[in-house]
C-alpha cells in the first residue's frame, strides 16, 4: 500500500517505521512546515492517510483527503466536537472515515473489561467511582481521548453517573466521574479506574509501556480499510 502520513511527530514517526517494515510505502510525511507538498501528490495513487497530528490541525488534515477520495484513519484526540462535521463529509462523498482513540488492542479489551466491570458495579452499593491518567508533558488534551472513552462506558452502564469532569474543575458531584490527568514524563499513557469504599478498592489499569501498541494497531486498519465506505469504529474492526 501507499501510505500519507498527516502528522509526523512521535506517533507519524512509529507508524512510518511499522508500515515500511510490513512493506508498505510512504508517499509523504506531512507537519505543519511542509504542507505544501500535499499539492504536488496525486490523490489517487494514495491507498490511505494516517492521520496524528494535533487537536487544531485535525479537522483540516481529514478534510483535504477525505475531499479527494482518500480513506482516513485518524487517531487525533481533543478535537472531537467536529467530528459530525467530519461524518456529515464522509457520507456525502461516500468515502471512509475510521477514528479511535486509542489503536491499541490491549487497551480495546480494556474498554471491554471496564464497561463489564461498570455494569456489575452498577449492582452494587458504598463506592465511589474515579479515572486517572497519566502522560508524557508534551500532551495538548486533557483528559487524554481514552480517558473518555472510559468514562463513556461507565456512564453508559453506571446509572449513579450522568456525565464527567477534570478534577480541580469545581464541578463535583454524585453523579459526575471525576478524572484526574497528570503529565509526568516519559509515560506513554496509563489509565485507571478506581471503586473505592470504606471497606475495600476495586482497581483496574492498562499500562502502554511504549507507543508501539497505538501505531500497529493504527497500521493493522490502514491494511484493513480499502474497500470499506462510511464512518468507521474499532468496533467494525475487532471481531470483541
Ligand atoms: N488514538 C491513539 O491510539 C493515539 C492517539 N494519539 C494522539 O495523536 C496525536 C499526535 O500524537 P503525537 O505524535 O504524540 O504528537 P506530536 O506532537 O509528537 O506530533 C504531532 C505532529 O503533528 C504535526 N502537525 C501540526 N500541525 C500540523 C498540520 N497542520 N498538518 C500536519 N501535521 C501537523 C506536528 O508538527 P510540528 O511539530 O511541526 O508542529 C507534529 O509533528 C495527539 O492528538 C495524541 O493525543 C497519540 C497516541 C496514540
Ligand atoms: O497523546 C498521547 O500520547 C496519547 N493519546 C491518546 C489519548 O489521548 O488517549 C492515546 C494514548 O493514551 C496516548
Amino acid at each position: 500500500m501507499n501510505i500519507l502520513i498527516l502528522g509526523y511527530g512521535k506517533m507519524g514517526k512509529i507508524i512510518s517505521e511499522i508500515a515500511e517494515s510490513r512493506g508498505h510505502s510512504i508517499a509523504a510525511k506531512i507537519n505543519i512546515d511542509n504542507r505544501d507538498e500535499l499539492s504536488a501528490l496525486d490523490p489517487a495513487k494514495i491507498d490511505v492517510a494516517i492521520e496524528f497530528s494535533q487537536p487544531e490541525a485535525a479537522i483540516e488534515n481529514i478534510k483535504w483527503a477525505i475531499e479527494r477520495g482518500i480513506p482516513v484513519v485518524s487517531g487525533t484526540t481533543g478535537w472531537l466536537s467536529k467530528k459530525p462535521e467530519i461524518n456529515r463529509l464522509t457520507l456525502e462523498k461516500n468515502g471512509a472515515f475510521f477514528y479511535a482513540s486509542n489503536f491499541s488492542i490491549g487497551v480495546n479489551v480494556f474498554f471491554k473489561v471496564n464497561e463489564m466491570l461498570a455494569k456489575l458495579m452498577n449492582e452494587t452499593s458504598g463506592y465511589q467511582v474515579s479515572l486517572e491518567e497519566i502522560h508524557h508533558t508534551e500532551k495538548k488534551d486533557a483528559p487524554s481521548g481514552t480517558a473518555i472513552t472510559l468514562a463513556q462506558g461507565i456512564i453508559k452502564n453506571y446509572q449513579q453517573l450522568k456525565e464527567w469532569h477534570l478534577t480541580g474543575e469545581g464541578k463535583d458531584s454524585e453523579h459526575s466521574l471525576p478524572i484526574t490527568a497528570k503529565r509526568i514524563d516519559p509515560a506513554p499513557g496509563t489509565h485507571i479506574i478506581r471503586y473505592s469504599s470504606p471497606i475495600d478498592e476495586i482497581e483496574i489499569t492498562h499500562t502502554a509501556h511504549s507507543r508501539q501498541g497505538f501505531a500497529l494497531g493504527a497500521v493493522l486498519v490502514s491494511e484493513w480499510i480499502p474497500g470499506k465506505k462510511g464512518v468507521l469504529s474499532m468496533d467494525d474492526f475487532l471481531s470483541f
